[in-house]
């Protein structure tokens, strides 16, 4: 659905407390989300949709949007970043096949430290009421559900690892991603509240999103951008958690020196600092990650920051298209790694692993990689995960780490 008639949109303020836990509003219909720690958006309905594919989709994306924006009627009595007219997208990480996809919703509400506000889009004209909002009934539980391999078993996933390896120790190239799925199977139809609820709470520290089906709870933030300021969580380098709080210390610190690890987190952070560079006027690249504890896994991470000189041309959307793929979805150098993925992969990654976020007027906006995840389609589910593979990858242990990186999904569904 595209609309011909200029949005009116109307953001006023709301009580915190209605907006205390933001997955619980959403209803049945059309629901979408990005939230983290009780903050962040939630949207309902749709007012305008755009879907685009192939390599113009970021582009075809961008100026679909500001076109849009650029003849909405606003009224935003809020003024922060994500009041006022906002879209949420999610991104193929390929060209062909995938689908991608902006949508405007009917009724947004959002929440940043002790600000909330409502927002009401309609096809004009004014004034628009706000909904009257309450936590909507609890979603059912999926039933039942059945875990099966997805387009291959594990075994032959370490084959192709094993390939990889191979082909890294020839010289071929030094890092590719290869990801693997998982189908589940409900009894009926999978309403997505009920993972998005309980991902938001097992993993707080991470982004739970939802557009069009594919949800999940990334700790990877491709880009954010707030008011001339640029930041990007760069994650690579991984290690299982066991449980035991003493002993997972022990493997944070080794993993912090880990030269295999270390390694591969250096070409993720130089892809995404390099593709930034030309838009920013200062940037602060730390030369040594730090450890992100996630209840499943532990990562090295780093929090690339710059001021953007551009702001008033270049979208949130074109930044994360200037860095997507970065090395920690595809691989280094990006055209083997992803000639790599093409040839041996042997999965269709849809929207897995590439930008699903939301933007706003200003072009502000944050894009993450869409990671533990999955895509729900009527009673199915597939569930996503990857693996930077380097030189010294071992097959069995990057199969135990894509088990590790399934956790949250697979928990989520039961
Ligand atoms: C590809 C995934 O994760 C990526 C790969 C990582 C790694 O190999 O260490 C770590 C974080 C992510 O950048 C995934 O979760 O599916």
């Amino acid at each position: 659905m595209t609309t011909d008639l200029p949005l009116a949109v109307r953001t006023v303020p709301l009580d915190p407390e209605d907006a205390a836990a933001l997955v619980d509003l959403l209803p049945a219909e059309h629901p979408l989300a990005w939230v983290r720690r009780g903050e962040g958006l939630v949207g309902w309905g749709v007012s305008a949709t755009l879907r685009t594919r192939g390599v113009t989709r970021f582009s075809d994306a961008d100026k679909w949007w500001a076109e849009l924006a650029a003849r909405a009627v606003v009224e935003d009595a809020v003024g922060e970043p994500g009041s006022g007219l906002v879209c949420f997208g999610s991104f193929g990480f390929d060209a062909d096949p995938g689908e991608s996809l902006l949508v405007v919703p009917r009724v947004i509400v959002g929440r940043r430290g002790e600000r909330a506000w409502v927002t009401t889009i309609t096809e004009g004209p004014f004034p628009v009421d706000p909904p009257v909002l309450a936590p909507a009934a609890a979603p059912d539980a999926p039933r039942d559900v059945v875990f099966a391999d997805g387009s291959r078993n594990g075994e032959d996933w370490m084959t192709v690892v094993a390939d990889a390896v191979a082909r890294i120790g020839r010289g071929d190239l030094e890092k590719v991603v290869l990801a693997r799925d998982l189908v589940a199977t409900a009894a009926e139809p999978v309403d997505v509240r009920w993972p998005l609820r309980r991902l938001a709470s097992a993993y707080p520290m991470c982004w739970t999103f939802h557009v069009d089906g594919l949800f999940g709870a990334t700790p990877e933030m491709l880009v954010r951008r707030e008011r001339g300021l640029v930041t990007s969580r760069v994650l690579a380098g991984t290690i299982r958690r066991t449980g035991d709080d003493t002993r997972d210390l022990a493997l944070a610190a080794a993993l912090a020196r880990s030269s295999k690890d270390l390694e591969e987190h250096e070409y993720a952070v130089r892809s995404v600092a390099d593709a930034l560079e030309p838009h920013c006027s200062s940037m602060n690249v730390p030369e040594t990650p730090f450890v992100l504890h996630l209840p499943n896994v532990m990562h090295l991470a780093t929090d690339v920051a710059g001021v953007v000189h551009d702001a008033a041309t270049v979208s949130s959307l074109q930044l994360a298209a200037a860095l997507h793929p970065s090395a920690a979805v595809g691989g280094t150098p990006t055209p083997d790694a992803q000639a790599l993925i093409a040839e041996i992969e042997g999965l269709d990654r849809g929207r897995y692993a590439a930008p699903v976020g939301w933007m706003d007027a200003d072009g502000d906006g944050e894009w993450g990689l869409a990671l533990r995840s999955g895509l729900v389609e009527g009673s199915t589910v597939r569930l996503f995960a990857g693996c930077g593979i380097v030189a010294d990858s071992d097959p069995e242990a990057e199969l135990a780490e894509s088990q590790a990186k399934l956790v949250p999904v697979r928990d989520a569904l039961t």
